[in-house]
């Protein structure tokens, strides 16, 4: 398909010269000076705008881009996947995080995106269960701990996406005040990485007596959850008894089996998903929704879903593409990747609570599209620009780390979000603005400095001493967009996770690569249990008298040096 689709797509090759040929040729001071064209160039969507006019792209562009959509089946992809075609046709798996959040009785939609039936029955099952067991356990009497204290703490066992989407939403919603509020005397915390010291952490002024482990696992083999929810279930059986981890344990998997090889009763304490959930999509799931809703409680969460959903039904529906938003994210990802070359892009939310947004949409973007091989296995499409290096930090922070880099040095495009409302605004008496006012003064500035920056001649204009003007100048032409909402409440919560999700979705379909598997993790892993297995059996065989075995010839060398200087660090003295 990669080359053929190439050599068909007249506007791949439209938009490689549009790229070369004339949008090198102009600056984004310039476009920005064009009224109807920065009016034409933005979106809404209720209270929700995103507006691109900083884009480097002119109608033409535009134009060019909504035809190249077109040329690679960007509906039809859409329609297959919420119509449940398994489009990850590696694991032979539909896609369908969107029918997570769509409401049991959605007839509406056409039949071209209309969900599946059975899914959505599963999907509201196991949400009823949800609301059910967190009510339970909120209450603090109809589902206790071992000891009859209610549980008050949970830790959240899991890792990449069973983990950082949660996370993500965890912190989005701490300083909400309705879900502050319904989070009253409650503590979540999340154990991701193998290391003991998260552990150590997790646990931090937890009692097992009044603490509820999730074990999150979509396979429930996962090594480093696997360990950690074999450390916590020691944790509570040595203080609490066999008998506890009824009461202190639940699981969420697709793994009935294996949650019940580790002694977790699937019929009272294991919340299902399903295989067309991708990890990384499964935020919706019981994966993001049941640690959540024991913090937040489900109502808090049923608002969660809806805003994902919104997006979900504006992503299906508005077939102008100019209209519809995450579309036009995901042309514009494609737009600065394949054509003008860049392959980093910065997540810039002016919210301290969306501290863990650009670390979760890491994962969905980098684990999805950064990819070797087109859907086929054949030679990918761009080989030089899919996967995008995603990183992000919330504004102002970043702004004194590396935005030096992003203003002077090399082109980063930029996502930048911010809030009309604050979910925790201070004023204070003789200040000139309120501190959130403060805050988006920036959300405005720095896109307008990326993008016009300042020149040679402003400069000396304004009596910078000529030895100083090289190092002051600012060569604009930065690209960015910027979305703007009311507020960070659960529901623009849901609409930001399912925009960025989509995003991913479009820039992978046109890149007509698989943006549902993720191959590239398994490597790693195999090598590590070849290690594990070198460890344990030097582990045994180490005695003070033997001395330490030195590592199998299958290493190389390298690796063989390192191995021995861990296990004795006198090995590499002198080296
Ligand atoms: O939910 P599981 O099966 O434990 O997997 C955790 C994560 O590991 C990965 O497979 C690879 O890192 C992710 O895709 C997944 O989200």
């Amino acid at each position: 398909m990669a080359s053929s689709a190439r050599a068909s797509s007249k506007a791949w090759s439209k938009l490689k010269k549009h790229a070369m040929e004339e949008i090198s040729e102009v600056h984004l001071a310039e476009l920005l000076r064009d009224e109807r064209r920065c009016a034409a160039f933005r979106a809404t969507l209720g209270d929700l705008v995103y507006d691109y006019a900083r884009q480097r792209a002119t109608p033409e562009t535009l134009s060019l881009l909504v035809q190249l959509a077109d040329e690679h089946g960007l509906a039809q992809k859409i329609e297959k996947m919420f119509r449940g075609e398994p489009i990850n046709l590696t694991e032979d798996r539909a896609v369908l995080h969107v029918a997570l959040r769509a409401p049991r009785d959605e007839t509406v939609w056409p039949k071209q995106v209309r969900l599946p039936e059975t899914a959505l029955a599963q999907v509201h099952a196991v949400l009823a269960d949800i609301e059910r067991f967190s009510g339970r356990v909120r209450s603090g009497r109809d589902w206790t701990g071992a000891t009859g204290k209610p549980l008050t703490d949970v830790v959240s066992i899991g890792i990449g996406g069973s983990y950082l989407g949660p996370e993500f939403v965890y912190e989005a919603l701490r300083t909400d005040p309705r879900a502050s509020a319904a989070a009253k005397g409650r503590r979540l915390r999340f154990l991701a990485n193998v290391d003991p010291i998260d552990v150590h952490r997790a646990l931090e002024g937890l009692c097992p007596e009044t603490t509820l482990v999730v074990v999150v696992s979509k396979t429930f083999t996962t090594a480093e959850t696997m360990l950690n929810a074999r450390t916590l279930k020691h944790w509570i059986v040595s203080a609490l008894g066999d008998a506890a981890v009824s009461k202190h344990m639940v699981a969420v998997s697709t793994n009935t089996e294996a949650v019940s090889a580790f002694g977790i009763d699937p019929q009272q304490g294991m919340f299902r998903f399903w295989d067309w959930v991708g990890g990384r999509f499964s935020v919706c799931s019981a994966v993001g929704l049941v640690p959540l809703s024991l913090q937040y409680g489900f109502d808090v969460m049923r608002e969660f879903l809806q805003g994902a959903h919104e997006i979900d039904k504006h992503f299906a529906m508005e077939r102008d593409w100019r209209k519809n938003i995450p579309v036009l994210m995901g042309l514009f990802g494609v737009w600065n990747a394949s054509f003008l070359g860049h392959d980093t892009r910065a997540l810039l939310p002016y919210s301290q609570a969306l501290l863990r947004f650009a670390p979760h949409i890491q994962q969905v973007d980098m684990e999805s599209n950064g990819k070797g091989v087109d859907i086929h296995g054949g030679p990918l499409l761009d080989p030089n620009a899919t996967g995008v290096v995603n990183f992000g930090e919330p504004g102002t922070n970043g702004q004194h780390s590396f935005y030096q880099l992003m203003h002077q040095g090399r082109v980063v495009p930029a996502d930048f979000i911010g809030f009309r409302r604050s979910q925790a605004p201070i004023e204070l008496e003789g200040e000139v603005v309120s501190n959130h006012d403060e805050l988006m003064s920036n959300f405005f500035a720095q896109p307008d400095a990326l993008a016009i920056g300042k020149t040679r001649e402003e400069l000396l204009a304004e009596g910078v001493p000529p030895e100083l003007v090289n190092h002051k100048t600012f060569p604009g032409n930065r690209p960015s967009s910027s979305l703007l909402c009311d507020c960070l409440d659960a529901r623009t919560v849901g609409r930001l996770l399912a925009l960025y999700e989509h995003r991913t979705a479009v820039e992978g379909f046109i890149w007509n690569l698989n943006s549902f598997d993720q191959w590239g993790v398994e490597l790693g892993k195999i090598l590590a249990k070849r290690v594990r297995n070198e460890m344990a059996q030097r582990r045994k065989t180490t005695t003070k008298e033997q001395g330490v075995r030195t590592s199998a010839a299958e290493w190389n060398a390298s690796t063989r040096f390192l191995l021995d200087s861990y296990f004795d660090p006198m090995s590499s003295a002198g080296h």
